[in-house]
């Protein structure tokens, strides 16, 4: 089993401007976390400096009984703390000489390299390449290539810039599967970078939202997308209804100032009004806008005013202008206060240091 990984009072500057602060962020022995945030978050600076290769200005991270943060010496962090890059830096060689490149280092027989690289090449797919040079490699190959060698070293943290990123989507959701699978057998504590929200749910137990170098919001796939904690979140999670509070329909005359977000995949739009409304408001409203999938249709109606995103299986069949029915479910209507908005990194003055 991996160790817990435990970040505190963490403060990383780059150029001498201050890029990420991490108050506290806890993973358990063997947890799997994703880390989202759009270009210039601060994704990367939090994977090099809990891989060991930035230095925090401030403050420290604890994996297991080893700490790292100023005055201390990477070179025993760095052997516990594995990275993989999203390029993979493969040297030149066979996929085998890159594999058993890091038991290598550690002065292992080559007998011993291949007998412990053996399996790993195995569960990657990689066995039939073993003898092949990495230059005739694919990016996806090359990816697996850098992920074998990662692993073959038993890290007790594992840490991934896009996994798989050079892979076609529907592979990598495969692979990415797999890997959970394999990193849940291991037992390895895992931080992953993704741009990608819809990867969550394929890998990661929770996810780490960052946003302008600060901690957004934590928690599982669901509790991103169904309460995200403020406005930035919910549009970075693709919520496609964020409604302002009052005007005149139920259920949002009555919050106070802020807005009220629902996926458009919790909102169920019918033909007809039911006879029974449930634990619902029910919404009336003309099609705006119809976008068919092969699994169900996104309408737009136009309620009061407000665009209504929602879902409807196949076999209802609206036209524009038709009347329908948006069916918002009480529960997951999510209400957002606009008025506490985050401090972001960029709009402090006089941060420490
Ligand atoms: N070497 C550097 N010197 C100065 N500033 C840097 C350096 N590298 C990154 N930054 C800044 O640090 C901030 C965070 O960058 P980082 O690369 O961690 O973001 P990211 O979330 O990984 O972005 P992306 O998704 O584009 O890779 C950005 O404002 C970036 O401009």
């Amino acid at each position: 089993m991996g160790w817990p990984l435990l970040l505190e009072n963490l403060q990383v500057k780059r150029g001498g401007k201050l890029v990420l602060a991490v108050p506290r962020l806890e993973l358990g022995a063997g947890e799997i976390m994703a880390v989202l945030g759009p270009n210039g978050a601060g994704k990367s600076t939090l994977l090099l400096t809990v891989a060991g290769i930035l230095c925090p200005s401030q403050g420290s991270i604890r994996a297991g009984e080893m700490v790292w943060g100023p005055g201390r010496d990477p070179y025993q962090w760095r052997q516990a703390v594995t990275l993989v890059f999203q390029e993979a830096l493969l040297v030149s060689g066979t996929v085998l000489d890159n594999v058993t490149l890091g038991l290598k280092f550690r002065g292992l027989s080559a007998r011993e390299r291949e007998q412990l690289a053996g399996p790993w090449l195995e569960r990657l797919g990689l066995t039939e390449l073993a003898r092949r040079r990495v230059q005739d490699l694919s990016g996806g190959e090359a990816q697996r290539v850098a992920l074998a060698r990662a692993l073959v070293l038993k890290p007790q943290v594992l840490l991934l810039d896009e996994p798989f990123a050079a892979v076609d989507a529907p592979t990598r959701s495969r692979l990415l599967r797999e890997l959970r699978l394999l990193l849940k057998e291991t037992g390895i504590t895992t931080l992953f970078i993704t741009h990608d929200f819809r990867e969550l749910p394929l890998l990661a137990d929770r996810g780490l939202v960052l946003l302008q170098g600060q901690m957004a919001q934590v928690g599982t796939v669901r509790e991103l997308a169904e309460r995200p904690a403020s406005e930035a979140i919910a549009r970075f999670f693709g919520v496609e209804n964020l409604w302002p509070t009052g005007g005149s329909l139920p259920g949002l005359k009555e919050l106070p100032p802020g807005l009220g977000a629902i996926p458009a995949r919790c909102v169920r739009i019918l033909g007809a009004k039911p006879a029974v409304a449930g634990e619902s408001w029910l919404w009336p409203g003309k099609v705006k806008y119809v976008e068919e999938h092969w699994d169900g249709v996104y309408y737009c109606l136009l309620c009061e005013g407000l665009e209504v995103w929602g879902w409807a299986d196949n076999q209802l069949r609206l036209q524009l202008g038709e009347q329908a029915w948006a069916v918002i479910n009480k529960k997951q209507l999510h209400y957002i206060e606009t008025r506490n908005s985050l401090n972001f990194l960029s709009d402090q003055e006089g941060l420490p240091g």
